[in-house]
């Protein structure tokens, strides 16, 4: 296998993958990207914002909520109808050009082919994401190895894209920040496992927008060497969601033999091929089984056979929110004090009828304990968090926009992660159903 050799800075991470990529012109499905540095702690403040919304630039692309209702509210409104004067632009000259947020901000170019025909055609979604600047096929970056579900997830999410392995969720990251990739395809929550944290503190550390999303129907095997039977096991590897979704399926299966966690499903089947482990069972694909040669033991063994995981897609710049078609929106915040505010919070969608699809809370990791004293009880300490929502309307709804203004005003952080087209594709169960 081709890896990149750690370095200690970012600097020798970009230079080191692109020479890396520029002597390969299409990358090799073995390159995988590895992580060079850590994340720098000290730099965590500059990544997310002032957790104080105090004086932060009210701009969508920003992704910072404005120090007012007002401010906020005429943001939209004038995203809103630039959305909106863009489109009729473009329509009646079939070119390209700016849109300026609010504040005189650059806020995205659209780079939108010339329409010859007299007929022009309406623009679409992924008209409105800006296209790879390099002029080749998109370049998604995903974690795992070739055969992993999050390379399956990557081609459902953007069908004709060059699918980039990285050892790391965060290494995923920095190659859409270094412009490795154009893309980053990512798990966020399974229906079994539940939510995958680490991306949640991912997406708050890096500034990366969520530009769409894909649910992907997960089909798991057990896979070994071939002629190697279950009764040989001694141990099961796979990622951690993957063995928790097996695991009341592995026990029927009589399978109370060790389980160990690895980086992802398909680096289990290829390290049991690669160090020919006879004792060694993997929780994976079967595109993993046939990339490493290894035989199917079992299949659909996910513990639900509807068993899903959701993937959100990350770029550089946001999509520009739209109104005709199903949108979901994505926030993240915090508040001070008071023990009522997620109460409001969640009113304040409940009033407008705006549904919520997912909350989340993680620790707070710049405050995680709020110490209250009490002359005459005691000191209490309460944990601090960053609560994550996603509710089902587009940011260019007015609906959505005085809901994050009444948010704002009972918050002392609020960043919105995205408003992106809903994944509508029709039920797809697992095969056996
Ligand atoms: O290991 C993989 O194959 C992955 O793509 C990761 C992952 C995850 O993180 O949840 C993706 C889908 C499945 O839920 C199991 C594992």
């Amino acid at each position: 296998m081709q890896s990149l050799t750690p370095s200690s800075s970012g600097v020798n991470l970009k230079s080191l993958i692109r020479s890396k990529i520029q002597s390969h012109r299409v990358v090799p499905s073995r390159l995988v990207i590895r992580c060079a540095y850590r994340f720098d702690s000290s730099n965590a403040a500059a990544n997310t914002g002032t957790i104080n919304t105090n004086g932060a630039p009210s701009t969508y692309n920003a992704g910072h909520v404005g120090p007012s209702r007002a401010d906020w509210q005429s943001s939209c409104a004038i995203l809103a109808s630039k959305v909106v004067s863009q489109q009729q632009d473009t329509e009646m000259s079939g070119g390209a050009g700016n849109i300026t947020a609010v504040n005189g901000h650059k806020m995205i170019d659209l780079d939108l082919v010339a329409i010859n025909d007299n007929q022009p055609k309406p623009l679409t979604i992924t008209d409105l994401s800006p296209a790879p600047m390099h002029g080749a096929q998109l370049r998604v970056a995903y974690q795992g190895v070739p055969g992993a579900y999050s390379e399956a997830a990557a081609g459902k999410a953007y069908p004709k894209c060059e699918a980039i392995p990285c050892d790391q969720f965060e290494v995923a990251f920095q190659a859409v920040e270094l412009w490795i990739a154009d893309r980053a395809v990512l798990p966020v929550e399974n229906s079994l496992g539940g939510s995958i944290h680490r991306n949640y503190d991912l997406l708050l550390r890096h500034r990366l927008h969520i530009v769409g999303e894909v649910q992907l129907p997960v089909h798991h095997c057990l896979l070994a060497l071939p002629g190697v039977r279950k009764e040989y096991l001694t141990r099961v590897i796979s990622h951690p969601q993957a063995l928790a979704q097996c695991e009341l399926t592995l026990t029927k299966l009589g399978l109370n033999v060790a389980r160990e966690a690895v980086d992802d499903t398909a680096g289990a089947a290829e390290y049991i091929a690669a160090n020919n482990l006879r004792d060694t069972a993997a929780i994976a694909s079967a595109r993993a089984a046939d990339l490493y040669g290894l035989q199917i033991l079992a299949e659909g063994i996910q513990d639900d056979s509807s068993n899903v995981t959701r993937f959100v897609m990350l770029a550089r710049e946001p999509i520009i929110p739209r109104t005709d078609r199903p949108f979901k929106t994505s926030i993240v915040f915090a508040h001070h004090e008071g023990t009522s505010v997620l109460f409001k919070v969640l009113s304040a969608f409940a009033f407008r009828n705006i549904s919520l699809t997912k909350i989340e809370s993680r620790p707070h990791r710049n405050r995680p304990i709020r110490v209250v004293d009490d002359a005459n009880v005691g000191t209490a300490k309460h944990f601090e968090y960053m609560f994550y929502v996603d509710f089902e309307a587009s940011m260019a709804d007015v609906r959505a926009q005085n809901a994050l203004a009444e948010v704002q005003e009972f918050t002392s952080f609020l960043r919105v992660l995205g408003s992106y087209p809903m994944d509508m594709t029709p039920w797809c169960p697992s095969r056996e159903d």
